[in-house]
Protein backbone atom coordinates (compact mmCIF):
# COMPACT_ATOMS: atom_id res chain seq x y z
CA UNK A 1 0.00 0.00 0.00
CA UNK A 2 1.15 3.18 -0.78
CA UNK A 3 1.45 5.96 1.70
CA UNK A 4 2.57 9.11 -0.17
CA UNK A 5 2.48 10.17 -3.93
CA UNK A 6 3.22 13.66 -5.91
CA UNK A 7 0.19 14.96 -5.24
CA UNK A 8 0.74 15.22 -1.95
CA UNK A 9 3.31 18.53 -2.86
CA UNK A 10 0.91 21.06 -4.53
CA UNK A 11 2.96 23.80 -6.12
CA UNK A 12 0.75 26.76 -6.10
CA UNK A 13 2.53 28.58 -8.96
CA UNK A 14 2.98 25.21 -10.84
CA UNK A 15 -0.92 23.93 -10.69
CA UNK A 16 -2.17 25.69 -14.09
CA UNK A 17 1.10 25.31 -15.99
CA UNK A 18 1.91 21.85 -15.03
CA UNK A 19 -2.01 20.94 -16.39
CA UNK A 20 -1.99 22.62 -19.79
CA UNK A 21 1.50 24.77 -19.92
CA UNK A 22 0.90 25.66 -23.74
CA UNK A 23 -2.52 27.44 -22.55
CA UNK A 24 -0.95 28.90 -19.69
CA UNK A 25 1.77 30.60 -22.32
CA UNK A 26 -0.79 31.62 -24.41
CA UNK A 27 -2.46 33.65 -22.02
CA UNK A 28 0.86 35.08 -20.35
CA UNK A 29 1.75 36.47 -23.66
CA UNK A 30 -1.41 37.51 -24.56
CA UNK A 31 -1.60 39.36 -21.14
CA UNK A 32 1.96 40.50 -21.29
CA UNK A 33 1.22 41.98 -25.06
CA UNK A 34 -2.01 44.06 -23.57
CA UNK A 35 0.46 45.26 -20.88
CA UNK A 36 2.57 46.86 -23.02
CA UNK A 37 -0.10 47.84 -25.22
CA UNK A 38 -1.35 49.48 -21.66
CA UNK A 39 1.81 51.63 -21.28
CA UNK A 40 1.18 52.97 -24.85
CA UNK A 41 -2.05 54.92 -23.91
CA UNK A 42 -0.16 57.08 -21.35
CA UNK A 43 2.29 58.58 -24.12
CA UNK A 44 -1.02 58.42 -27.15
CA UNK A 45 -2.83 60.77 -24.03
CA UNK A 46 0.19 62.68 -23.68
CA UNK A 47 0.67 63.90 -26.87
CA UNK A 48 -2.88 64.36 -27.29
CA UNK A 49 -2.55 67.24 -25.07
CA UNK A 50 0.47 68.87 -25.84
CA UNK A 51 -0.46 71.29 -28.54
CA UNK A 52 -2.51 74.37 -27.78
CA UNK A 53 -5.93 72.22 -27.61
CA UNK A 54 -7.86 72.25 -30.66
CA UNK A 55 -11.08 74.67 -30.20
CA UNK A 56 -9.19 77.23 -30.13
CA UNK A 57 -7.99 76.70 -33.68
CA UNK A 58 -9.64 76.36 -36.89
CA UNK A 59 -10.85 72.90 -37.91
CA UNK A 60 -8.01 72.88 -40.68
CA UNK A 61 -5.32 74.46 -38.98
CA UNK A 62 -6.45 71.91 -35.56
CA UNK A 63 -6.07 69.14 -38.47
CA UNK A 64 -9.53 67.84 -37.02
CA UNK A 65 -11.40 65.33 -38.21
CA UNK A 66 -15.48 64.75 -38.52
CA UNK A 67 -16.91 61.51 -37.41
CA UNK A 68 -20.68 61.22 -39.35
CA UNK A 69 -20.10 64.65 -40.77
CA UNK A 70 -20.67 66.63 -36.64
CA UNK A 71 -18.51 64.61 -34.21
CA UNK A 72 -15.28 66.57 -34.33
CA UNK A 73 -12.81 64.53 -33.26
CA UNK A 74 -9.06 66.04 -33.01
CA UNK A 75 -5.82 64.78 -33.79
CA UNK A 76 -7.37 61.83 -35.68
CA UNK A 77 -3.92 60.17 -36.19
CA UNK A 78 -3.50 59.72 -32.60
CA UNK A 79 -7.15 58.94 -31.75
CA UNK A 80 -7.04 56.16 -34.21
CA UNK A 81 -3.94 55.23 -32.51
CA UNK A 82 -5.45 55.70 -29.30
CA UNK A 83 -8.87 53.53 -30.72
CA UNK A 84 -6.73 50.93 -31.73
CA UNK A 85 -4.65 50.26 -29.06
CA UNK A 86 -8.17 50.24 -26.32
CA UNK A 87 -9.86 47.65 -29.50
CA UNK A 88 -6.45 45.45 -29.08
CA UNK A 89 -6.05 45.86 -25.33
CA UNK A 90 -9.72 44.98 -25.05
CA UNK A 91 -9.20 41.60 -27.02
CA UNK A 92 -5.98 40.33 -25.63
CA UNK A 93 -6.52 41.05 -22.21
CA UNK A 94 -10.11 38.89 -22.66
CA UNK A 95 -8.52 36.53 -24.08
CA UNK A 96 -5.50 35.64 -21.61
CA UNK A 97 -8.62 36.68 -18.38
CA UNK A 98 -10.63 33.78 -20.33
CA UNK A 99 -8.33 31.43 -21.17
CA UNK A 100 -6.84 31.32 -17.22
CA UNK A 101 -10.62 31.17 -15.99
CA UNK A 102 -11.34 28.18 -18.30
CA UNK A 103 -8.12 26.97 -17.37
CA UNK A 104 -8.89 27.25 -13.37
CA UNK A 105 -12.18 25.87 -13.90
CA UNK A 106 -10.55 22.45 -15.48
CA UNK A 107 -8.11 22.12 -12.93
CA UNK A 108 -10.37 22.48 -10.32
CA UNK A 109 -12.56 19.48 -11.88
CA UNK A 110 -9.60 17.52 -12.14
CA UNK A 111 -8.80 18.07 -8.93
CA UNK A 112 -12.19 17.08 -7.24
CA UNK A 113 -11.96 14.01 -9.35
CA UNK A 114 -8.91 13.31 -8.10
CA UNK A 115 -9.65 13.79 -4.34
CA UNK A 116 -12.82 11.60 -5.39
CA UNK A 117 -10.29 9.10 -6.50
CA UNK A 118 -8.16 9.06 -3.67
CA UNK A 119 -10.81 8.46 -1.09
CA UNK A 120 -12.12 5.30 -2.93
CA UNK A 121 -8.76 4.19 -2.44
CA UNK A 122 -8.57 4.96 1.14
CA UNK A 123 -8.72 1.76 2.65
CA UNK A 124 -11.80 1.78 5.66
CA UNK A 125 -10.08 2.05 8.71
CA UNK A 126 -7.79 5.38 7.10
CA UNK A 127 -11.51 7.04 6.18
CA UNK A 128 -13.24 6.19 9.82
CA UNK A 129 -10.26 7.93 11.33
CA UNK A 130 -9.53 10.66 8.76
CA UNK A 131 -13.92 11.33 9.19
CA UNK A 132 -16.27 13.15 6.46
CA UNK A 133 -15.87 16.52 7.94
CA UNK A 134 -12.19 16.92 7.07
CA UNK A 135 -12.93 15.28 3.42
CA UNK A 136 -15.62 17.69 2.70
CA UNK A 137 -13.78 21.14 4.08
CA UNK A 138 -11.08 19.97 1.30
CA UNK A 139 -13.73 19.36 -1.44
CA UNK A 140 -15.86 22.70 -0.64
CA UNK A 141 -12.87 24.67 0.88
CA UNK A 142 -9.41 24.16 0.32
CA UNK A 143 -9.70 23.13 -3.26
CA UNK A 144 -11.31 26.22 -4.49
CA UNK A 145 -9.22 28.34 -2.51
CA UNK A 146 -6.04 26.25 -4.54
CA UNK A 147 -7.08 26.55 -7.88
CA UNK A 148 -8.22 30.73 -7.56
CA UNK A 149 -4.99 31.56 -6.10
CA UNK A 150 -3.53 29.18 -8.65
CA UNK A 151 -4.88 31.16 -11.32
CA UNK A 152 -3.70 34.66 -9.92
CA UNK A 153 0.02 33.58 -10.65
CA UNK A 154 -0.22 34.30 -14.31
CA UNK A 155 -2.43 37.14 -13.61
CA UNK A 156 1.38 38.36 -11.49
CA UNK A 157 2.98 38.35 -14.72
CA UNK A 158 0.75 39.78 -16.52
CA UNK A 159 0.40 42.87 -14.08
CA UNK A 160 4.39 42.80 -13.48
CA UNK A 161 5.01 43.40 -17.34
CA UNK A 162 2.37 46.37 -17.32
CA UNK A 163 4.79 47.61 -14.59
CA UNK A 164 7.89 46.87 -16.40
CA UNK A 165 6.63 48.83 -19.61
CA UNK A 166 5.20 51.94 -16.75
CA UNK A 167 8.85 51.55 -15.36
CA UNK A 168 10.20 51.85 -18.73
CA UNK A 169 8.54 54.88 -19.68
CA UNK A 170 9.40 56.25 -16.92
CA UNK A 171 13.00 55.76 -17.18
CA UNK A 172 12.59 57.57 -20.32
CA UNK A 173 10.73 60.80 -19.19
CA UNK A 174 13.20 61.16 -15.98
CA UNK A 175 15.92 59.16 -14.48
CA UNK A 176 15.47 60.51 -11.34
CA UNK A 177 11.89 60.17 -10.11
CA UNK A 178 12.29 56.54 -11.72
CA UNK A 179 15.48 55.77 -9.12
CA UNK A 180 12.99 57.49 -6.33
CA UNK A 181 10.33 55.27 -7.61
CA UNK A 182 11.93 52.04 -7.97
CA UNK A 183 13.86 53.26 -4.22
CA UNK A 184 10.02 53.06 -3.00
CA UNK A 185 8.80 50.09 -4.17
CA UNK A 186 11.45 48.12 -2.47
CA UNK A 187 10.84 49.71 1.06
CA UNK A 188 6.98 49.36 -0.38
CA UNK A 189 7.60 45.49 -0.85
CA UNK A 190 9.81 44.71 2.55
CA UNK A 191 7.53 46.72 4.57
CA UNK A 192 4.43 45.90 3.26
CA UNK A 193 5.11 42.21 4.32
CA UNK A 194 4.21 42.25 8.17
CA UNK A 195 0.67 42.95 8.39
CA UNK A 196 0.43 39.72 5.57
CA UNK A 197 2.69 37.72 7.72
CA UNK A 198 0.91 38.39 11.06
CA UNK A 199 -2.62 37.59 8.85
CA UNK A 200 -1.41 34.45 7.75
CA UNK A 201 -1.46 33.22 11.39
CA UNK A 202 -4.92 34.18 11.95
CA UNK A 203 -5.99 32.94 8.89
CA UNK A 204 -5.00 29.46 9.36
CA UNK A 205 -6.38 29.08 12.92
CA UNK A 206 -9.72 30.43 10.79
CA UNK A 207 -9.39 27.56 8.39
CA UNK A 208 -8.90 25.05 11.49
CA UNK A 209 -12.48 26.07 12.52
CA UNK A 210 -14.14 25.21 9.64
CA UNK A 211 -13.15 22.03 10.32
CA UNK A 212 -14.59 21.80 13.80
CA UNK A 213 -17.17 23.32 11.73
CA UNK A 214 -17.98 20.32 9.69
CA UNK A 215 -18.34 18.24 12.88
CA UNK A 216 -21.19 20.50 14.22
CA UNK A 217 -22.74 20.82 10.94
CA UNK A 218 -23.46 17.35 10.60
CA UNK A 219 -24.31 16.85 14.71
CA UNK A 220 -26.70 19.91 13.52
CA UNK A 221 -28.52 18.03 10.73
CA UNK A 222 -28.38 14.27 11.60
CA UNK A 223 -28.82 14.82 15.40
CA UNK A 224 -32.18 17.26 14.76
CA UNK A 225 -34.28 14.96 16.13
CA UNK A 226 -32.18 14.38 19.45
CA UNK A 227 -31.60 17.83 20.02
CA UNK A 228 -35.51 18.67 19.54
CA UNK A 229 -36.52 16.51 22.04
CA UNK A 230 -33.79 17.90 24.51
CA UNK A 231 -33.37 21.61 24.96
CA UNK A 232 -30.73 21.12 27.63
CA UNK A 233 -28.64 19.25 25.06
CA UNK A 234 -29.78 21.52 22.39
CA UNK A 235 -28.39 24.24 23.59
CA UNK A 236 -25.33 22.60 24.98
CA UNK A 237 -24.42 21.44 21.49
CA UNK A 238 -25.19 25.03 19.71
CA UNK A 239 -22.90 26.49 22.33
CA UNK A 240 -19.95 24.58 22.40
CA UNK A 241 -20.13 22.57 19.04
CA UNK A 242 -21.23 25.94 17.09
CA UNK A 243 -21.57 29.27 18.45
CA UNK A 244 -18.32 29.20 20.04
CA UNK A 245 -16.09 27.96 17.11
CA UNK A 246 -18.24 30.50 15.32
CA UNK A 247 -17.45 33.05 17.88
CA UNK A 248 -13.80 31.84 17.27
CA UNK A 249 -13.89 31.68 13.82
CA UNK A 250 -14.98 35.39 13.39
CA UNK A 251 -12.36 36.47 15.42
CA UNK A 252 -9.69 35.26 13.75
CA UNK A 253 -10.83 35.78 10.31
CA UNK A 254 -11.84 39.77 11.38
CA UNK A 255 -7.86 40.11 12.55
CA UNK A 256 -6.50 37.81 9.40
CA UNK A 257 -9.15 39.57 6.95
CA UNK A 258 -7.44 43.48 8.86
CA UNK A 259 -4.22 43.16 8.76
CA UNK A 260 -4.03 41.54 4.89
CA UNK A 261 -6.67 44.42 4.23
CA UNK A 262 -4.39 46.86 6.01
CA UNK A 263 -1.54 45.38 4.10
CA UNK A 264 -3.71 45.66 0.77
CA UNK A 265 -4.32 49.53 1.42
CA UNK A 266 -0.84 50.19 2.73
CA UNK A 267 0.55 49.09 -0.37
CA UNK A 268 -1.61 51.01 -2.55
CA UNK A 269 -0.85 53.89 -0.54
CA UNK A 270 2.42 53.93 -1.56
CA UNK A 271 2.25 55.09 -4.86
CA UNK A 272 0.31 57.97 -3.55
CA UNK A 273 3.18 59.05 -0.72
CA UNK A 274 5.56 58.38 -3.91
CA UNK A 275 3.52 60.76 -5.73
CA UNK A 276 3.15 62.97 -3.10
CA UNK A 277 7.34 63.12 -2.39
CA UNK A 278 7.98 64.42 -6.17
CA UNK A 279 5.19 66.85 -6.30
CA UNK A 280 5.57 68.45 -2.72
CA UNK A 281 8.73 67.66 -1.89
CA UNK A 282 10.93 66.19 -4.78
CA UNK A 283 10.26 69.38 -7.43
CA UNK A 284 11.44 71.38 -4.65
CA UNK A 285 15.50 69.94 -5.28
CA UNK A 286 15.13 69.28 -8.98
CA UNK A 287 14.19 71.20 -12.13
CA UNK A 288 11.64 69.18 -13.75
CA UNK A 289 9.88 70.77 -16.84
CA UNK A 290 5.76 70.65 -16.72
CA UNK A 291 5.80 68.45 -19.18
CA UNK A 292 8.15 65.90 -17.40
CA UNK A 293 6.20 66.48 -14.02
CA UNK A 294 2.59 66.04 -15.77
CA UNK A 295 4.45 62.56 -17.39
CA UNK A 296 5.53 61.10 -14.46
CA UNK A 297 2.41 62.08 -12.47
CA UNK A 298 0.36 60.18 -14.85
CA UNK A 299 2.87 57.31 -15.39
CA UNK A 300 2.74 56.99 -11.28
CA UNK A 301 -1.20 57.18 -11.39
CA UNK A 302 -1.39 54.20 -13.48
CA UNK A 303 1.49 52.76 -11.94
CA UNK A 304 -0.65 51.80 -8.72
CA UNK A 305 -3.35 49.90 -11.01
CA UNK A 306 -0.67 46.89 -11.68
CA UNK A 307 1.15 47.53 -8.16
CA UNK A 308 -2.50 46.86 -6.28
CA UNK A 309 -3.18 43.86 -8.49
CA UNK A 310 0.02 42.39 -7.59
CA UNK A 311 -0.80 43.71 -3.64
CA UNK A 312 -4.24 42.28 -3.95
CA UNK A 313 -3.15 38.55 -4.99
CA UNK A 314 -1.36 38.21 -1.97
CA UNK A 315 -4.09 37.73 0.38
CA UNK A 316 -6.05 34.55 -1.81
CA UNK A 317 -2.36 33.49 -2.01
CA UNK A 318 -2.05 33.46 1.67
CA UNK A 319 -5.46 32.07 2.48
CA UNK A 320 -4.60 29.31 -0.31
CA UNK A 321 -1.25 28.47 1.15
CA UNK A 322 -2.90 27.63 4.01
CA UNK A 323 -5.39 25.08 2.55
CA UNK A 324 -2.40 24.03 0.94
CA UNK A 325 -1.19 22.73 3.94
CA UNK A 326 -3.98 21.41 5.14
CA UNK A 327 -4.71 19.43 1.76
CA UNK A 328 -1.16 18.22 1.61
CA UNK A 329 -1.53 17.19 5.28
CA UNK A 330 -4.65 15.41 4.25
CA UNK A 331 -3.01 13.92 1.37
CA UNK A 332 -0.05 12.56 3.25
CA UNK A 333 -2.69 10.92 5.61
CA UNK A 334 -4.36 8.68 3.03
CA UNK A 335 -2.87 5.96 1.82
CA UNK A 336 -3.80 4.37 -1.28
CA UNK A 337 -5.02 0.58 -1.87
CA UNK A 338 -3.83 -1.64 -4.55
CA UNK A 339 -6.09 -2.08 -7.03
CA UNK A 340 -5.62 -4.36 -9.35
CA UNK A 341 -8.04 -4.09 -12.57
CA UNK A 342 -7.22 -7.19 -14.41
CA UNK A 343 -6.39 -9.42 -11.31
CA UNK A 344 -9.33 -12.77 -11.63
CA UNK A 345 -11.35 -13.68 -8.83
CA UNK A 346 -9.91 -16.99 -7.90
CA UNK A 347 -12.15 -20.13 -7.23
CA UNK A 348 -11.99 -20.94 -3.53
CA UNK A 349 -14.38 -23.28 -1.35
CA UNK A 350 -13.79 -21.50 2.13
CA UNK A 351 -12.05 -18.91 4.26
CA UNK A 352 -9.56 -19.19 6.56
CA UNK A 353 -8.08 -16.94 9.40
CA UNK A 354 -5.00 -17.80 11.34
CA UNK A 355 -4.14 -16.31 13.89
CA UNK A 356 -5.86 -13.04 13.44
CA UNK A 357 -5.46 -9.73 15.28
CA UNK A 358 -6.99 -6.56 14.95
CA UNK A 359 -6.05 -3.39 17.41
CA UNK A 360 -8.35 -0.22 16.18
CA UNK A 361 -5.29 2.28 17.95
CA UNK A 362 -2.50 2.57 15.86
CA UNK A 363 -0.48 3.16 18.74
CA UNK A 364 0.36 -0.17 20.13
CA UNK A 365 0.58 0.73 23.96
CA UNK A 366 -2.52 2.19 24.25
CA UNK A 367 -4.36 0.50 26.93
CA UNK A 368 -7.69 1.44 26.19
CA UNK A 369 -7.59 0.73 22.76
CA UNK A 370 -9.37 -2.81 21.72
CA UNK A 371 -7.82 -5.54 20.06
CA UNK A 372 -9.22 -8.12 18.61
CA UNK A 373 -7.71 -12.30 18.31
CA UNK A 374 -5.43 -14.26 18.12
CA UNK A 375 -8.49 -15.64 15.81
CA UNK A 376 -8.74 -19.11 14.14
CA UNK A 377 -11.32 -19.66 12.16
CA UNK A 378 -12.94 -21.41 8.60
CA UNK A 379 -15.85 -20.70 7.13
CA UNK A 380 -16.92 -23.32 4.59
CA UNK A 381 -18.98 -23.03 1.32
CA UNK A 382 -22.35 -24.24 2.11
CA UNK A 383 -22.18 -23.09 6.13
CA UNK A 384 -24.41 -20.85 7.71
CA UNK A 385 -22.48 -19.17 10.35
CA UNK A 386 -23.96 -17.43 13.11
CA UNK A 387 -21.61 -14.60 14.73
CA UNK A 388 -22.99 -13.65 18.38
CA UNK A 389 -21.93 -12.02 21.79
CA UNK A 390 -22.61 -8.78 23.24
CA UNK A 391 -22.16 -5.47 22.42
CA UNK A 392 -18.66 -3.99 21.78
CA UNK A 393 -17.94 -7.93 21.62
CA UNK A 394 -15.99 -7.42 18.12
CA UNK A 395 -18.39 -9.14 15.87
CA UNK A 396 -18.79 -5.78 13.26
CA UNK A 397 -14.81 -5.91 13.75
CA UNK A 398 -14.28 -9.66 12.95
CA UNK A 399 -16.57 -9.31 10.02
CA UNK A 400 -14.93 -6.60 8.68
CA UNK A 401 -11.71 -8.24 8.96
CA UNK A 402 -13.52 -11.40 7.31
CA UNK A 403 -14.79 -8.79 4.25
CA UNK A 404 -11.07 -7.57 4.00
CA UNK A 405 -12.50 -3.47 5.12
CA UNK A 406 -9.59 -4.56 7.92
CA UNK A 407 -6.09 -5.31 7.52
CA UNK A 408 -5.31 -7.63 10.50
CA UNK A 409 -1.70 -6.57 12.05
CA UNK A 410 -0.97 -10.49 12.27
CA UNK A 411 -1.98 -13.43 10.88
CA UNK A 412 -3.22 -14.34 7.59
CA UNK A 413 -6.25 -14.70 5.72
CA UNK A 414 -6.86 -17.22 2.93
CA UNK A 415 -9.64 -17.58 0.50
CA UNK A 416 -8.68 -21.41 -0.76
CA UNK A 417 -5.50 -21.55 -1.32
CA UNK A 418 -5.25 -17.55 -1.48
CA UNK A 419 -3.58 -16.12 0.84
CA UNK A 420 -4.59 -12.31 0.90
CA UNK A 421 -2.12 -9.57 -0.08
CA UNK A 422 -1.94 -6.08 -0.86
CA UNK A 423 -1.99 -7.48 -4.58
CA UNK A 424 -5.34 -9.92 -4.71
CA UNK A 425 -7.47 -8.01 -1.48
CA UNK A 426 -9.37 -5.85 -4.26
CA UNK A 427 -10.23 -8.90 -6.38
CA UNK A 428 -11.09 -10.85 -3.23
CA UNK A 429 -13.14 -8.52 -2.21
CA UNK A 430 -15.43 -8.35 -5.31
CA UNK A 431 -16.39 -11.98 -3.86
CA UNK A 432 -18.05 -10.44 -0.95
CA UNK A 433 -21.57 -8.68 -0.36
CA UNK A 434 -21.58 -7.01 2.86
CA UNK A 435 -24.07 -4.90 4.49
CA UNK A 436 -23.37 -3.53 7.87
CA UNK A 437 -25.54 -2.05 10.23
CA UNK A 438 -24.40 1.64 8.61
CA UNK A 439 -24.65 0.81 5.14
CA UNK A 440 -25.51 3.37 2.68
CA UNK A 441 -28.29 2.54 0.14
CA UNK A 442 -27.20 4.49 -3.37
CA UNK A 443 -30.27 5.67 -4.93
CA UNK A 444 -29.45 3.54 -8.24
CA UNK A 445 -28.38 0.16 -9.15
CA UNK A 446 -24.60 1.27 -9.96
CA UNK A 447 -22.43 -1.09 -11.60
CA UNK A 448 -25.05 -3.50 -13.04
CA UNK A 449 -24.88 -3.69 -17.08
CA UNK A 450 -28.38 -6.82 -17.64
CA UNK A 451 -31.03 -4.89 -19.69
CA UNK A 452 -33.14 -7.38 -17.72
CA UNK A 453 -31.87 -5.80 -14.63
CA UNK A 454 -35.36 -3.77 -14.04
CA UNK A 455 -37.32 -6.88 -14.35
CA UNK A 456 -35.49 -9.27 -12.28
CA UNK A 457 -35.34 -5.78 -9.31
CA UNK A 458 -38.93 -5.76 -9.77
CA UNK A 459 -39.39 -9.67 -9.34
CA UNK A 460 -37.36 -9.13 -6.15
CA UNK A 461 -38.96 -6.20 -4.83
CA UNK A 462 -42.67 -8.60 -4.93
CA UNK A 463 -40.50 -11.05 -2.88
CA UNK A 464 -39.68 -8.23 -0.35
CA UNK A 465 -42.86 -7.38 0.41
CA UNK A 466 -41.76 -4.33 -1.04
CA UNK A 467 -44.33 -3.83 -4.25
CA UNK A 468 -46.07 -0.49 -4.30
CA UNK A 469 -43.59 0.87 -2.04
CA UNK A 470 -40.98 1.03 -4.47
CA UNK A 471 -40.11 0.19 -7.86
CA UNK A 472 -37.10 0.09 -10.20
CA UNK A 473 -36.96 2.15 -13.21
CA UNK A 474 -33.96 2.23 -15.40
CA UNK A 475 -31.78 1.10 -12.52
CA UNK A 476 -33.13 3.48 -10.27
CA UNK A 477 -35.12 3.47 -7.28
CA UNK A 478 -38.60 5.27 -7.49
CA UNK A 479 -37.58 6.37 -3.78
CA UNK A 480 -35.69 5.64 -1.12
CA UNK A 481 -37.74 7.65 1.35
CA UNK A 482 -38.75 4.39 3.12
CA UNK A 483 -38.10 3.15 6.77
CA UNK A 484 -35.04 1.84 8.17
CA UNK A 485 -36.11 -1.80 7.79
CA UNK A 486 -37.40 -1.37 4.59
CA UNK A 487 -33.90 0.35 3.48
CA UNK A 488 -32.05 -2.92 4.71
CA UNK A 489 -34.41 -5.10 2.27
CA UNK A 490 -33.50 -2.84 -0.70
CA UNK A 491 -29.89 -3.10 0.39
CA UNK A 492 -30.18 -6.97 0.68
CA UNK A 493 -31.72 -6.77 -2.72
CA UNK A 494 -28.92 -5.72 -4.27
CA UNK A 495 -26.87 -8.69 -2.80
CA UNK A 496 -29.16 -10.49 -3.81
CA UNK A 497 -28.00 -9.29 -7.48
CA UNK A 498 -24.95 -9.22 -6.95
CA UNK A 499 -24.72 -12.71 -6.48
CA UNK A 500 -21.46 -13.33 -4.36
CA UNK A 501 -19.92 -15.78 -3.55
CA UNK A 502 -19.75 -14.60 0.56
CA UNK A 503 -22.45 -12.95 2.59
CA UNK A 504 -22.26 -11.09 5.55
CA UNK A 505 -25.02 -9.70 7.06
CA UNK A 506 -24.38 -7.45 10.65
CA UNK A 507 -27.55 -7.64 12.48
CA UNK A 508 -29.63 -7.08 9.29
CA UNK A 509 -33.10 -8.66 10.86
CA UNK A 510 -32.51 -5.95 13.72
CA UNK A 511 -35.28 -4.15 11.94
CA UNK A 512 -37.26 -6.01 10.78
CA UNK A 513 -40.83 -7.73 11.54
CA UNK A 514 -41.55 -10.65 12.84
CA UNK A 515 -42.87 -12.29 9.96
CA UNK A 516 -40.00 -10.95 8.00
CA UNK A 517 -37.21 -11.81 10.58
CA UNK A 518 -39.04 -15.44 9.69
CA UNK A 519 -38.48 -15.02 5.99
CA UNK A 520 -34.84 -13.80 5.92
CA UNK A 521 -33.86 -16.83 8.93
CA UNK A 522 -36.01 -19.40 7.08
CA UNK A 523 -36.59 -18.56 3.73
CA UNK A 524 -33.48 -16.37 2.65
CA UNK A 525 -30.55 -17.58 3.68
CA UNK A 526 -31.88 -21.35 3.17
CA UNK A 527 -31.58 -20.28 -0.20
CA UNK A 528 -28.27 -18.68 -0.84
CA UNK A 529 -26.71 -21.73 0.95
CA UNK A 530 -28.85 -23.88 -1.55
CA UNK A 531 -26.73 -22.05 -4.04
CA UNK A 532 -23.28 -23.14 -1.96
CA UNK A 533 -22.51 -19.38 -0.96
CA UNK A 534 -20.94 -19.03 2.69
CA UNK A 535 -22.88 -17.24 4.37
CA UNK A 536 -22.45 -15.03 7.79
CA UNK A 537 -24.84 -13.73 10.20
CA UNK A 538 -24.20 -11.26 12.68
CA UNK A 539 -27.01 -12.03 15.00
CA UNK A 540 -28.57 -11.44 18.81
CA UNK A 541 -31.61 -13.47 17.34
CA UNK A 542 -31.47 -16.50 19.70
CA UNK A 543 -34.99 -18.08 18.61
CA UNK A 544 -32.97 -18.69 15.17
CA UNK A 545 -29.49 -19.80 16.13
CA UNK A 546 -30.50 -23.73 15.41
CA UNK A 547 -30.71 -22.45 11.71
CA UNK A 548 -27.16 -22.22 11.94
CA UNK A 549 -23.75 -24.72 10.87
CA UNK A 550 -21.95 -22.68 12.97
CA UNK A 551 -22.31 -20.65 16.03
CA UNK A 552 -19.55 -18.73 16.88
CA UNK A 553 -19.71 -16.58 19.78
CA UNK A 554 -17.52 -13.60 21.18
CA UNK A 555 -16.45 -11.89 24.24
CA UNK A 556 -13.85 -8.79 24.61
CA UNK A 557 -12.53 -9.47 21.26
CA UNK A 558 -12.16 -12.94 21.60
CA UNK A 559 -14.14 -16.09 20.29
CA UNK A 560 -14.99 -17.77 23.70
CA UNK A 561 -17.12 -20.98 22.20
CA UNK A 562 -18.07 -22.26 18.43
CA UNK A 563 -20.45 -25.01 18.11
CA UNK A 564 -21.51 -26.75 15.27
CA UNK A 565 -24.90 -29.01 14.60
CA UNK A 566 -23.25 -32.80 14.61
CA UNK A 567 -26.42 -35.29 14.38
CA UNK A 568 -28.82 -32.38 14.82
CA UNK A 569 -27.09 -31.12 18.63
CA UNK A 570 -25.19 -28.52 18.98
CA UNK A 571 -21.98 -28.93 20.22
CA UNK A 572 -18.85 -27.51 20.87
CA UNK A 573 -16.29 -28.86 17.74
CA UNK A 574 -12.82 -27.73 19.56
CA UNK A 575 -10.82 -26.72 22.51
CA UNK A 576 -10.57 -22.73 22.79
CA UNK A 577 -7.27 -22.72 22.35
CA UNK A 578 -7.62 -23.92 18.72
CA UNK A 579 -9.86 -20.79 17.81
CA UNK A 580 -8.69 -17.84 20.20
N1 LIG B 1 -14.41 2.97 14.52
C1 LIG B 1 -13.86 2.58 15.70
N2 LIG B 1 -12.78 3.20 16.20
C2 LIG B 1 -12.21 2.78 17.36
N3 LIG B 1 -12.68 1.78 18.09
C3 LIG B 1 -13.78 1.13 17.66
C4 LIG B 1 -14.42 1.49 16.44
N4 LIG B 1 -15.48 0.66 16.24
C5 LIG B 1 -15.48 -0.17 17.29
N5 LIG B 1 -14.48 0.10 18.15
C6 LIG B 1 -14.12 -0.63 19.38
O1 LIG B 1 -14.29 -2.00 19.11
C7 LIG B 1 -15.15 -2.59 20.07
C8 LIG B 1 -15.97 -3.67 19.38
O2 LIG B 1 -16.83 -3.04 18.46
P1 LIG B 1 -17.69 -3.90 17.45
O3 LIG B 1 -18.48 -2.94 16.64
O4 LIG B 1 -16.84 -4.86 16.75
O5 LIG B 1 -18.64 -4.70 18.47
P2 LIG B 1 -19.93 -5.55 18.19
O6 LIG B 1 -19.73 -6.87 18.87
O7 LIG B 1 -20.26 -5.60 16.75
O8 LIG B 1 -21.02 -4.73 19.00
P3 LIG B 1 -22.60 -4.51 18.74
O9 LIG B 1 -23.30 -5.79 19.04
O10 LIG B 1 -22.94 -3.46 19.71
O11 LIG B 1 -22.74 -4.08 17.32
C9 LIG B 1 -15.94 -1.46 20.66
O12 LIG B 1 -16.23 -1.73 22.01
C10 LIG B 1 -15.01 -0.28 20.54
O13 LIG B 1 -14.18 -0.22 21.67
Amino acid sequence: MKTSSSLNNIRLSRILSATAPNKVFVAILFGGISGLAYSLIIPLILLSLQDPLPRLLSAQEANSFYLFGNIEVSKPKIALAFLLVCIFILLSRSASQIILTRLATDVAVDFRKMLYHRIVQLPIRDLETIGPSRLLAAVTTDIPQIVSAAGVFPRILINSSILLGLLGYLFYLNIEIFYFIIGMMVFGSLTYRIPFILGERFMAKARNCHDVLQEGLRGLIYGAKDLKINKDRRWDFLEKKLEDVEENLRSYQKKGDSLVLFGVTYGDMIGFFSIGTVTFIMVNYHSFSKDILFGTVTVMLYITGPISMIINSIGPIIQAGVSKRKLEKLLNEMPIENYHATSKLPNFDSIELKNITYMYSRKQNEEDSFRVGPINLVFNRGEIIFLTGGNGSGKSTLAKLISLHYIPEQGEISFGSNIVTDENRDALRQSISAIYSDFYLFTELFGFNDRDIDYVANMYIDDLGLRGKVSIKEGKFSTTELSDGQKKRLALLIAYLEDREIFIFDEWAADQDPKFKGIFYKKIIPSLIKMNKIVIVISHDDRYFDNADKLIKMSAGKVIDVKQYVNGDLSSISHLDTYT
